[in-house]
Order: structure tokens, then sequence, then C-alpha cells
């Protein structure tokens, strides 16, 4: 079997489930009520972070029942490894952000490094107000360069999976966050 996929396999069978999916979803429908609560009369351009905000901008938005735009960005840090490094910008949006109301969705903050250097981008574009939504807040017990406006779940300081959380680049579509027993 290919080695690749055999690691995999065993990450998934050895991994906690620590929020189900049922949770996961009931976090998405307050998050979507708080967003659209402060945003739902500003025309909004929502960013997804690529690839890990995919599951969680796919999920919001049809939550979300008010005019907006969507664009992407793809920011990484971990590039399919389980430690983060330097941010590496694969592409950056193509919608002008000046004079915009900007959201960015990501699936999770762990130590936000990655959703400062958005921020920041964002800002140097001229956007007018940058909001940031992350579906799952790592709880490191450490001050972090940024807090989310919007977050679904604090999850416990594992790595994780699922929900758009990768393994190696695999495991994004689990249903649910899970806990990897150790990083191979
Ligand atoms: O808060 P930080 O410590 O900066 O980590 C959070 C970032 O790490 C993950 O992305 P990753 O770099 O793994 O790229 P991916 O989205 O392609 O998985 C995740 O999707 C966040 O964007
Ligand atoms: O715990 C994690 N899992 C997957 N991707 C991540 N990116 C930052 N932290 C994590």
């Amino acid at each position: 079997m290919n080695p690749m996929l055999e690691e995999i396999g065993i990450v998934k069978q050895q991994a906690l489930l620590l929020h189900s999916a049922e949770e996961v979803e009931a976090a998405l429908n307050k998050m979507a009520a708080a967003i659209t609560e402060k945003l739902q009369d500003s025309n909004p351009l929502v960013l997804c972070v690529i690839n890990g905000g995919i599951i969680a901008t796919g999920k919001l938005l049809p939550r979300l029942d008010f005019p907006l735009n969507l664009d992407s960005v793809h920011a990484s840090r971990y590039r399919n490894t389980t430690s983060g490094s330097d941010i590496h910008w694969l592409f950056k949006p193509t919608t002008p952000l000046a004079g915009r109301i900007i959201l960015v969705v990501d699936d999770i903050l762990d130590e936000g490094h990655t959703l400062q250097a958005i921020v920041e981008y964002c800002r140097e574009q001229g956007a007018s107000a940058v909001y940031t939504a992350a579906l799952f807040d790592k709880d490191l017990q450490v001050t972090k360069p940024i807090e989310p406006d919007f977050i679904g779940l604090t999850v416990a300081n594992h790595y994780l999976f699922g929900y758009g959380m990768d393994y190696k680049g695999y495991l994004r579509n689990a249903p649910g966050v899970f806990a990897c027993k150790e990083v191979l």
C-alpha cells in the first residue's frame, strides 16, 4: 500500500473526536447570525483563505442572506506539514480591496500569523475595514497577534483535522474535529 495512505489510515483510526459535525454546524449557525448582525448592510467582500477555509466559507455563505462578494487568498504557513514556518503567498485576491469592507474566513486560528498577515495585506490595499472569522480558535493559553471578530468553537491544543483542517494534505473532509493521537 502507498505509505502515505497507510499513515493517513492510522492517524484517522487513532484520532479522537473532539467536536461532532452537529456541534460544528450549530457553531456555524451562531457565527452566521453574528456576522449577519454586523455586516448585512455593508456589501462586504468575503475572502476565503484557501485551502483550509474552503469548508468554513462554503458552509457560512448559504447562511448569510444578504448581498456580498466572494474572492480568495491562498497564504500557507504549514504547506501540508504539521508545523508552521514562513508564510507563502500562493495567490492574492483579484477583486480590488480599496474602500471595501472585508470579511476574511479561515478554518483555524492557531498561532495567528496567517490571519494577521492577511489582515495587514488587506489594510495595505486600502480596505476600509477588515473583519475576521475563524471557525476554530486553538486554545494555546498565550496572547495571539490577532483576535478574530467571529469564532465558531474554541478547540483544545492538539494537532487537529477535519472541517477543512488537514493532516499532511489529507483528512480535510473529515466530518468533525479530530485530534491526532500523535503526529507521525
Ligand atoms: O494561525 P496560524 O498558526 O498561522 O495557522 C493557521 C493557518 O494554518 C492553516 O493553513 P495552512 O498553512 O496549513 O495552509 P492550508 O490552508 O492550505 O492548509 C490554516 O488553514 C490557517 O490558514
Ligand atoms: O491543528 C491544525 N491542524 C491542521 N492545520 C492547522 N493549521 C494550523 N494548525 C492546524
